[in-house]
């Protein structure tokens, strides 16, 4: 097991913007054991507070979309021109790619990762969705208590997981590629209603026009949705990470967004309604947690399933036997 600290140790580090300590308090989040839970609790809470002050930005599209160099280059751009300090967290349940290790994530941002205006922490491996969101929001939190004002929260935009990174974000960035089709992109209607903007990304050399063809063709699909809630009108503009070029429209698009919910109060709103939702889902998987470790339901459960597999027991009769045990 890791070394372990006591809860003032990693909050006066956290607060002091020590790197190292905030990456062991993020380990400690990750950390699945009992004997972890309250220290992280009691560090997330200590920190609470300090937390919050940021932009949270979450950046999504299909692999081949070109994420790592445009985080790269926008996340460059954000520390030089916008003076922010930047972390970039990753929701990956089925990465293989870091094993978990920061080493991983070095060679896909290289200038980033050796920025001491950034910092880089790639999903935690071998860990199930619902895991890997729970550690990406503390994480945030504790992100923000050292300091980072801007954070980037990155997912392959194929699953699940984009909606989790919505629920946990501010604004939402769908990156697409020019000419490839929604469909062939594998980008789900419900992923663009979620964008707060789109940028066409790779628009430099023979591929820019096709780029502003396909925003003007986007611009119009989402015209075609209904207003949103926040009274915000989602953008579409193209870029390219490797020219450094539309890096400054989309921080430009980002700013006047977070303006106009600042002004109207959905920003605070939006949080706030995020922080429910999180309670929600945290009970939800405690008192799953909690009846699937109940010894009982341990000891019947299987045999319950093969009686409802037999037809002998409807599914509602088995499931009220089971909760009834805890
Ligand atoms: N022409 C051009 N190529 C780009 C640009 N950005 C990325 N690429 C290329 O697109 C390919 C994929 O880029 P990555 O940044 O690895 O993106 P990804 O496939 O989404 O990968 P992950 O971030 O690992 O999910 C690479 O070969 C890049 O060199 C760009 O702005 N212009």
């Amino acid at each position: 097991m890791a070394k372990r600290f006591s809860a003032d140790k990693y909050v006066e580090g956290i607060l002091a913007g020590d790197r190292v300590m905030l990456s062991r308090a993020i380990t400690l989040v990750e950390s699945r054991l009992a004997s972890d839970l309250d220290l992280a609790q009691d560090v997330i809470n200590q920190v609470l507070p300090h937390a919050g002050k940021s932009v949270r930005i979450g950046i999504t599209g299909v692999p081949g979309v070109g994420k790592s160099t445009f985080i790269e280059a926008f996340g460059n751009y954000l520390i030089q021109a916008q003076n922010k300090k930047l972390a970039v967290l990753a929701i990956d349940p089925t990465s293989q790619r870091t094993g978990g290790s920061i080493l991983g994530d070095k060679t896909r941002m290289e200038s980033l990762s050796v920025n001491p205006q950034a910092y880089i922490r790639p999903s935690p491996a071998g860990k199930s969705l619902g895991g890997v969101t729970r550690s990406t929001r503390e994480s945030i939190i504790l992100c923000e208590a050292a300091g980072f004002d801007a954070i980037i929260v990155e997912t392959v935009g194929v699953g699940q997981s984009e909606t989790a990174v919505h629920a946990m974000v501010d604004f939402f960035l769908l990156l697409m590629l020019a000419g490839a089709g929604d469909e062939l992109q594998g980008i789900k209607r419900g992923i663009m209603e979620m964008a707060d903007a789109i940028a066409i990304t790779k628009a430099d050399g023979e591929n820019a026009m096709k780029a502003k063809a396909a925003r003007a063709e986007y611009q119009n699909a989402l015209h075609l949705y209904p207003v949103a809630a926040s009274g915000w009108l989602p953008k579409v503009s193209v870029c390219s990470a490797m020219e450094q070029t539309g890096l400054d429209t989309i921080w430009q698009t980002i700013d006047s967004y977070l303006e106009l919910t600042h002004q109207n109060g959905f920003f605070e709103k939006k949080r706030h309604d995020q922080n429910l939702q999180w309670m929600y889902e945290a009970i939800r998987q405690g008192l799953e947690d909690n009846f699937y470790a109940h010894q009982q339901v341990k000891d019947q459960l299987a045999g319950i399933a093969d009686e409802v597999k037999a037809g002998r027991k409807s599914a509602f009769a088995a499931a009220a036997e089971l909760l009834r045990l805890v």
